[in-house]
């Protein structure tokens, strides 16, 4: 990674598909906030210059103070998303330090992050312009109709389960989200926004165990994967 690198982390989420009162990113895995493990990796790269946190309205206060208790000394605004997780990356983009020529964005629920990781995607952005992390898919994927009926069995040779980081560079990133902004499209991820510009986004493959806490399942097991990383002293 040689170029200067800004990370937008997104934690605006409401967290519905686990169900909690505390919205998920606030949860503790080894008496930490989730978010916090995430941020903490981020802010202990030296390639990393810069993070935007992008949070709910009402928890742009409370995560101020996170980033003081915790010494998140890279995070340099914390901004209120919006009512779509695309809507939060764009808001996010926008409050990076304009020196930022190359941005990463990622999901603060995914705090088993490595650096090696992110710095397979980086490298491969730096080399395509747009790069996201990428496990390929280990099941048969069916597509179903809406009675419940097997249409088709894609290859599973071309299929993989998209990750964050998705890092990119930035001037294709921005006029991507503008132009989605634009004509009111919606993705899920940031990959999507920009593929429907016909710019190529590359995979990198990355592991398994990056797993997004979405559903009370994941919470355990992110439990397990900290606590086997920090055996191994990592
Ligand atoms: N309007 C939104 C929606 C999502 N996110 C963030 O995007 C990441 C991935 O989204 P997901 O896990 O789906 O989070 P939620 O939207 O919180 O979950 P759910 O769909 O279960 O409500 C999370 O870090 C989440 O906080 C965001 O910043 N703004
Ligand atoms: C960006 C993402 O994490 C890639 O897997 C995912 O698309 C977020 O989607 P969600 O439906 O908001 O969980």
């Amino acid at each position: 990674m040689n170029a200067h690198w800004g990370a937008v982390v997104v934690a605006a989420g409401r967290g519905s598909r686990m169900g909690t009162a505390e919205s998920k990113q606030y949860l503790p895995l080894h008496g930490k906030p989730i978010l916090v493990h995430t941020l903490e990796l981020f802010q202990a790269m030296d390639e990393i210059a810069d993070i935007a946190l992008v949070v709910g309205e009402s928890d742009v206060e409370r995560c101020k103070g996170l980033v003081m208790e915790y010494k998140l000394s890279k995070v340099t605004a914390v901004v209120a998303g919006g009512s779509e997780r695309q809507h939060s990356v764009y808001a996010g983009i926008k409050s990076l330090s304009p020196a930022a020529e190359w941005v990463m964005v990622h999901d603060g629920v995914r705090p088993l992050i490595t650096k090696k990781a992110i710095r397979a995607c980086c490298e491969k952005a730096e080399h395509s312009g747009a790069a996201v992390l990428a496990v390929p898919v280990k099941d048969t994927i069916k597509q179903v109709d809406d009675s419940g009926l097997i249409v088709a069995t894609p290859d599973r040779r071309s299929l993989w389960a998209i990750q964050t980081p998705q890092a990119f560079r930035r001037d294709l990133l921005t006029s991507a989200h503008e132009r989605a902004v634009a004509e009111h499209f919606l993705g899920t991820d940031d990959a999507m926004v920009v593929e429907r510009t016909g710019a190529p986004v590359a995979i990198a493959e990355g592991d398994y165990t990056n797993i997004k806490i979405t559903t009370p399942e994941d919470l355990p097991w992110a439990e397990f994967l900290l606590e086997k990383r920090m055996e191994r002293g990592e």
